[in-house]
Formats: C-alpha cells, sequence, structure tokens
C-alpha cells in the first residue's frame, strides 16, 4: 500500500504544480479506484498497469481539458464584463493576464521587445523547437525575420501563384469527384499541407511521404497546447518519441524529406528542418481554418456569392489569376477574405511575457507574468464595426471601410515586429481558392444544420463541415461527375 501511496502522490504532485482543481479531484478518486479496488496490496506488475491506466486517462484528459479551459479563456465574455479589458486568469494552470481592446493591445504589440516579449507556451516552444522565428528574441528574430522574408517577398509570391492555382484546381475536382459528403476541413488542412510542403518549401513530396508527414503534423497540432510533461503516454512524448519514428518533428521531417530537401531555388531551408517545421506548422491549420470559415459564409450568404461572381466576369478573369497584381484589382474578393477573418479569426489570441513592470488600463502587470492578447474579443467587441455578429464584406468597401477608423480593431494576423510573415501568401491562397470555387464548382450542406463552431487550436466547425461539390462549366450548369 506504501507504493500504492506514494505512486498516487507523485501523480497529484505533478498535477499540483500545474494546478488544475477538478482533475486533481478526478485523479485522485481514478487513482484510488484502480489502487483500492482489489483490496490487497497491489503486486509491482499491477501498480505499473494501474498506473499507466491513471496517466493515459490523465494525459488523454488533460490534451482535451486544456483545449477546454483554453477556449474557456477565449471565451470569457463574463470576465471581461465584469472586470474590464485587462484581466487575470489561469492558463495550463499558470496565472496569466488577459487583454482585450485596440489601444491595450496596440501598447502590447508595439512594446515587442522593449515592455514585452512573445513567449508561447512551453509545450510549443517544445515541440516546434527554440530555434524558430516565433521563440526567438531580439536581435535574432530580426535576423531571422529579414532571412525568411524572402521566401515571402512580391516576387516569391508572383511564383507561386500558378503552381497554387494549379493545386486548388486539382484538390477542387477531386472534392467534386467524391461520391459522397466532403468533410470540408481535414479537406483544406490537406490542401494547405500539399501548398506548403510542394510549393512555398519547394520539396519534392511523394503523395505516400505527404500523407504520412500531414500525419504527423495532425498529432502535433493536436498536442501543441498541452501540459509541457515528456512522460509517457503523454501527448508531448507521443509526438516527441513517436515508435519507428525519428525522435524529434524536426529530424523526422528531414528524414522523411532528406532525399528531397536541397537543393532548391525555393527552397532555402538547406539545414533548418526546424523553420521548416514552423511554418509549416504555422501556415497548416490556420490557412485551412480560414479556408473552411470562407466555404461556410458563402454557403450561408448566397448574395456575397453571386457579387463575388460578378467581379470576376467583369475582370474576365473567371480562370485566370496569374499574377499577384491582377489579385489586387479585385476589391470586393478583398473584402470578403477581411471579412471572413474578422467574424471568424483563426488565432484567438498570442502569447508575452512581460520584460518589466508596468500599467496597462489602470492595472499593473508584473515583470515576468504572462500574457494573453486576444484577437477575437478584441475583433468581437470594437465598437468601429457596426453590427458585428453579422457577415458584411461591404464594411471593408471604399464608402465605408470601418478599419480605417482605428489601426487595432482588426488584428487577424497581429501588428508590429510579430505579425504574421506568411499574411500574403495566406491572403493569396484564400482568393485562389474562393477563384476556383466560384468558377468551376457549386457546393451545398450536407448536414440539416450548420455546424457549431470550436475556437481550438484554432476556429473550425465541430464536424469539419460536411459539404458535397459539383464542378460546374462556364455558365455554371453542373458537369457529370467524373467516375
Ligand atoms: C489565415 C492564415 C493565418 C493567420 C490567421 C495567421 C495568424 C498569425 C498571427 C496572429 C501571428 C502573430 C502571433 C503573435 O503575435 O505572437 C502569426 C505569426 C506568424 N505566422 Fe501566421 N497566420 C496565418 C498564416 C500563416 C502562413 C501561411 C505562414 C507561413 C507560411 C505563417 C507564418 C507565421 C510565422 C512564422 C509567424 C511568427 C512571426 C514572428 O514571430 O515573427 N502564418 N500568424
Amino acid at each position: 500500500m506504501a507504493n500504492t501511496e506514494s505512486a498516487r502522490r507523485k501523480i497529484m504532485l505533478i498535477l499540483s504544480d500545474y494546478y488544475i482543481p477538478n482533475l486533481c479531484i478526478k485523479i485522485k478518486i481514478t487513482a484510488l479506484e484502480v489502487f483500492n479496488n482489489t483490496g490487497k496490496t497491489p503486486s509491482r506488475h499491477t501498480l505499473y498497469k494501474g498506473l499507466k491506466i491513471v496517466m493515459i486517462n490523465v494525459l488523454n484528459l488533460n490534451g482535451r481539458l486544456n483545449f477546454l479551459m483554453i477556449s474557456k479563456q477565449y471565451h470569457s465574455t463574463p470576465s471581461r464584463q465584469k472586470y474590464g479589458n485587462v484581466f487575470k486568469t489561469h492558463l495550463l494552470g499558470k496565472p496569466v493576464i488577459r487583454v482585450t481592446g485596440a489601444e491595450n493591445i496596440r501598447k502590447i504589440l508595439m512594446g515587442e521587445h522593449s515592455l514585452v516579449s512573445a513567449q508561447w507556451p512551453q509545450s510549443t516552444r517544445i515541440i516546434l523547437g527554440f530555434n524558430t522565428l516565433a521563440n526567438s528574441i531580439g536581435e535574432l528574430h530580426r535576423q531571422r525575420r529579414r532571412i525568411l522574408a524572402k521566401v515571402f517577398s512580391h516576387s516569391a509570391l508572383d511564383s507561386y501563384i500558378p503552381r497554387i492555382q494549379q493545386v486548388v484546381r486539382s484538390r477542387i475536382r477531386g472534392w467534386c469527384g467524391e461520391r459522397g459528403a466532403v468533410t470540408v476541413y481535414p479537406a483544406t488542412k490537406a490542401l494547405t499541407f500539399r501548398i506548403a510542403i510542394r510549393i512555398l518549401l519547394g520539396l519534392r513530396a511523394t503523395d505516400q511521404q505527404l500523407t504520412h508527414l500531414a500525419d504527423i503534423f495532425e498529432q502535433l497540432m493536436d498536442n501543441i497546447f498541452s501540459l509541457p510533461l515528456d512522460i509517457p503516454f503523454s501527448g508531448l512524448r507521443k509526438v516527441r518519441h513517436r515508435p519507428s519514428q525519428p525522435c524529434c518533428l524536426s529530424v523526422c521531417l528531414s528524414v522523411c524529406l532528406s532525399v528531397c530537401l536541397p537543393p532548391s531555388p525555393l527552397n532555402p531551408f538547406p539545414t533548418s528542418t526546424e523553420s521548416a517545421v514552423e511554418l509549416i506548422f504555422a501556415a497548416f491549420a490556420t490557412t485551412a481554418s480560414a479556408s473552411t470559415s470562407l466555404m461556410l459564409q458563402l454557403l450561408q450568404n448566397g448574395q456575397v456569392l453571386e457579387k463575388m461572381r460578378q467581379e470576376l466576369e467583369q475582370h474576365g478573369l473567371i480562370r485566370d489569376c496569374e499574377w499577384l497584381e491582377t489579385l489586387s484589382r479585385l476589391r470586393y474578393l478583398d473584402c470578403v477574405i477581411k471579412e471572413v477573418l474578422r467574424l471568424l479569426p483563426p488565432v484567438s489570441g498570442g502569447y508575452r511575457t512581460a520584460l518589466q513592470t508596468f500599467e496597462l488600463d489602470g492595472c499593473q502587470i508584473p515583470k515576468g507574468w504572462n500574457i494573453i492578447y486576444s484577437i477575437r474579443d478584441t475583433q468581437e467587441t470594437a465598437a468601429v464595426f457596426l453590427n458585428p455578429d453579422t457577415f458584411d464584406p461591404d464594411r471593408f468597401g471604399p464608402e465605408r471601410d470601418e478599419n480605417k477608423k482605428g489601426r487595432f480593431n482588426y488584428i487577424p494576423f497581429g501588428a508590429g515586429v510579430r505579425s504574421c510573415i506568411g499574411k500574403e501568401l495566406a491572403q493569396v491562397i484564400l482568393k485562389i481558392l474562393a477563384i476556383e470555387l466560384t468558377s468551376a464548382a457549386r457546393w451545398e450542406l450536407a448536414t440539416a444544420t450548420y455546424p457549431k463552431m470550436q475556437t481550438v487550436p484554432v476556429v473550425h466547425p465541430v464536424d469539419g463541415l460536411k459539404v458535397r461539390f459539383h464542378c460546374v462549366d462556364a455558365k455554371g450548369n453542373k458537369l457529370p461527375t467524373e467516375e
């Protein structure tokens, strides 16, 4: 029994470190059930088996619980109403200051490197690696950003467009060829993954390698916000030490793709697979989330889709958008993409640590404390947006341009020195997807009602959004499904 007690204490110790009260109670009960129900002192084997069951429960539950906790943090409107735009809460068991509102966000985002410093949760840092852009600070961050900026330059983006269009076109044809419904969120994740690997990184991966890597990334995303416990059965251990896999993701990527890593004129990562992992990670779920939200909004707002179609016809480029400059002439399409990212921002917020004690909105933030700046809440509550719950792309049009009334009310890509380095690329992908869908396909909801949305790790429909696609000709007539 002494063994049992010490094992239970060990678990409690680990958990209490991360202070999750409900989970602690649950574990205490489970541990007692596992160890005491036998009515006798367990053997080493039983004890180990029991511990294993407990830990699996804890850690599986932990993943979901963390998501729930984060979700709750981002949606704690009552707390915001009660305590204002800056208040203290807990995330992953640690105290954190949550910040909302354009003025407060401005101070945080413009204070990077002096007032605050980006600091992702420990699990994210461990999984992605410490040498990535998002995890580097100060001069190192500036240098890395300068190097990476080449991948996203105007000429680089121009060169990606025809190939992105090719990949998107072929994927949409595939969706139209499906007999049943397509689940949009995983389908767009596969699409962005393919674009990131083949076009952005210029890697020649086979379909089999792509599927294998996508599977690993999926697991990575599932565990990106988890307790930083590298112990058996934990999310962290799963992604770092997959059986029959090299021991970490970046190594895994390089081994899987070793035959095709160097050299490619577009591949700026002959040595840094960590950077490659980071870019795929940053592009993967975010762009897929926005793509899914785009399709959802176009399903729900037929008049917007019609207006987009008219704009494409006016420009005579229903099917050809070869250059960045051509894309930028489609003003209404630009408003549609902006509105999708306002109403359903894929990333809920960003993580910072206070480098010095400072005051924000009358509250003192002590040095060393964690801060989350909230994108979703800020966009949802910004007074500059009229009827904020309505999907209304014209709010970004030249006549109203509500966004002009305050710079930090609209921040789907963050702002300042840490703003999203891939934002132009993300917008290009979304625009090409919208053009291809509008001109070559029709899509309809395959379920009786629209799905609810989930917000963590990025915003997405709970059922992934089930849709039936059909190919159409230039006049909008349905084409027979290819066998
Ligand atoms: C709709 C799609 C996307 C959204 C909504 C989005 C959003 C964001 C946000 C909000 C940040 C800032 C986080 C912070 O303040 O700490 C960020 C940073 C970043 N994003 Fe994106 N992103 C998207 C797509 C992409 C793509 C396609 C790439 C690259 C291929 C990318 C690469 C990055 C990187 C590397 C950073 C870190 C920048 C730094 O720390 O200097 N993102 N993204």
